[in-house]
C-alpha cells in the first residue's frame, strides 16, 4: 500500500506519518519546506522521541519526500491508495487544486482503485471542507468519477506535539507525548478499510470530534491566552498557576455540560477525560509554548471553533458559561509579534473597538447579553 502525506511538520512526522510508516505503508511526504524535504530524501528516516516517564526513541524509516508544488505530487495522487494531510486548516484550500489535478490524472490513467483522503486537522469535519475546495477545481465528469472512486474521510486527531526542544538542530527530529488518538469515520471509506494500528474507525465521528476539539482544544487555548496575559511562557507553567487552572477546568466543564447534553456522554467518564487532559497539559517532559497553542486567534475565535461553539451550546441549553467568557476575553487580549492573526486582531480592536471586533470575528449577536458579558470581562483585564 502507498500513501502520500501533506505536511511533514509536527503532527505529520510525529503522529500520522509515523503510524503509516509503522504499518508498513510506503510513505511519501509532500511539503513546502525545502530543508525538511532535502533531509527526508537524504536520510529516508528520522527519529521520534516519545516522552513520558521513560523516554523512548523510535526510528521511522523508508520514507521519502516531494515538493507539494510540482508535478511529482500530482503523479503520486494518481497512484497512491491513501492521501492524508496535517498542514493546518487554512492551507487545505491551497492544496485542493493540486489534489484535484491528481484526481483528474488518476481518472485519465484509468486507475479505478479506491483512494481515501483523510485531513488530520483540528477542525470539525475538515476532510469534508477539503472536499468542497477540491470540487471547485474539477469538471462535472471528473466529479462523477470522484464520487464513485474517492472516499473523503473525516477524522479526529489528538496528540500534543510541540516543535522539538532538542539542541541537535536536526530539522526532522520530533518530540511527542505518549498519548495518541486518531479516529476516522468508517462510513466514508471507499473500498476496504486500511489496517493501520492506531487508526480507530467509528460510526459516530461527530461525538469524538466535538469531544476532543471542545474539551482539549478549548482548555488548551484558554490556558495559552490566560498564560500569555499572566506572563507565563509555557502551557505547563500556565496550568500550574492555580488561578488559571480554575478557569480552564471550569471552561472545560461548561463545554462538557453541553457535550453531555448533546451526545449523552457519561458524566463521570467525561470528568475523568477532563482530569486526564489537565495532566497532559502539565507534562514535564514537553516544552509547549503558549504562543504555539494560542496561534491564529482569529481562527480560534471563529463561530465554529473551540471557544465560541461551546459558548453557543451553553446558550442553547441555558447552561453556565462564566469561565468560557473569561477565556474568550483573554483570547481578545492575545498579542504576539510573530503571529499575523494576533496583529490583525490588535489592529481591528484599535480601529473599531472590542465589541465590533468580537461581533465581526465570532458572529455573535451585537445586542446579546453574552457579548456584553465578554466585553465587560475584556475591559476588566485591560
Ligand atoms: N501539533 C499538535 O499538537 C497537533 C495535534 C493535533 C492536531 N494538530 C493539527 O495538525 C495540523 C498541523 O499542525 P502541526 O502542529 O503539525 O503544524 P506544523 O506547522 O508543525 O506543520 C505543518 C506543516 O505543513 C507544511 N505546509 C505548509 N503549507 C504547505 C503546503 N502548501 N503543502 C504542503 N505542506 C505545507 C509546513 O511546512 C509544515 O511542515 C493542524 O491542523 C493542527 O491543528 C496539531
Ligand atoms: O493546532 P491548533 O492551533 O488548532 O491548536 C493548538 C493546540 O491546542 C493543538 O495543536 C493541540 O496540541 C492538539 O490538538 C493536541 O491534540
Amino acid at each position: 500500500m502507498k500513501a502520500l502525506h501533506f505536511g511533514a511538520g509536527n503532527i505529520g512526522r510525529g503522529f500520522i506519518g509515523k503510524l503509516l510508516a509503522d504499518a508498513g505503508i510506503e510513505l511519501t511526504f509532500a511539503d513546502v519546506n525545502q530543508a525538511v524535504l532535502d533531509a527526508l530524501n537524504a536520510r529516508r528516516s528520522y527519529q521520534v522521541h516519545v516522552v513520558g516517564e521513560q523516554e523512548q526513541v523510535e526510528t521511522v524509516s523508508g520514507v521519502s519526500a516531494v515538493s507539494s508544488a510540482g508535478e511529482e505530487v500530482v503523479d503520486l495522487i494518481a497512484q497512491v491508495d491513501l492521501v492524508t494531510t496535517a498542514v493546518g486548516p487554512v492551507i487545505l484550500e491551497r492544496i485542493a487544486p493540486t489534489i484535484a489535478k491528481g484526481l483528474a490524472k488518476r481518472k485519465a490513467q484509468g486507475n479505478n482503485q479506491p483512494l481515501n483522503i483523510i485531513a488530520c486537522e483540528n477542525m470539525v469535519r475538515g476532510t469534508s471542507q477539503l472536499k468542497d475546495h477540491v470540487l471547485k477545481a474539477l469538471s462535472q465528469e471528473d466529479i462523477a468519477w470522484m464520487e464513485d472512486h474517492v472516499g473523503f474521510v473525516d477524522s479526529a486527531v489528538d496528540r500534543i506535539v510541540p516543535p522539538a526542544a532538542s539542541a541537535s538542530n536536526d530539522p526532522l527530529e520530533v518530540t511527542v507525548e505518549t498519548f495518541s488518538e486518531w479516529i476516522v469515520d468508517k462510513t466514508q471509506f471507499k473500498g476496504q478499510l486500511p489496517a493501520i494500528a492506531g487508526m480507530e474507525p467509528t460510526e459516530n465521528l461527530m461525538a469524538f470530534v466535538e469531544r476532543k476539539l471542545f474539551t482539549l482544544n478549548t482548555g488548551h487555548a484558554i490556558t495559552a491566552y490566560l498564560g500569555k496575559l499572566t506572563g507565563h511562557q509555557t502551557i505547563r507553567d500556565a496550568i500550574l498557576d492555580e488561578k488559571i487552572r480554575l478557569v480552564v477546568r471550569g471552561a472545560m466543564e461548561e463545554s462538557g455540560a453541553v457535550l453531555i447534553k448533546r451526545y449523552g456522554f457519561d458524566d463521570a467518564k467525561h470528568a475523568a477525560y477532563i482530569e486526564k487532559i489537565l495532566g497532559r497539559f502539565e507534562n514535564p517532559y514537553l516544552k509547549d509554548d503558549v504562543e504555539r497553542v494560542g496561534r491564529q486567534p482569529l481562527r480560534k475565535l471563529n463561530a465554529g471553533d473551540r471557544l465560541i461553539k461551546p459558548l453557543l451550546g451553553t446558550l442553547e441549553y441555558n447552561l453556565p458559561h462564566h469561565n468560557l467568557v473569561k477565556g474568550i476575553a483573554a483570547a481578545m487580549h492575545y498579542r504576539s509579534e510573530q503571529d499575523p492573526q494576533a496583529q490583525e486582531l490588535a489592529e481591528l480592536i484599535e480601529k473599531q473597538g472590542p465589541k465590533e471586533t468580537l461581533v465581526q470575528i465570532s458572529g455573535l449577536d451585537a445586542g446579546s447579553d453574552v457579548v456584553a458579558e465578554i466585553i465587560k470581562e475584556y475591559n476588566a483585564k485591560a
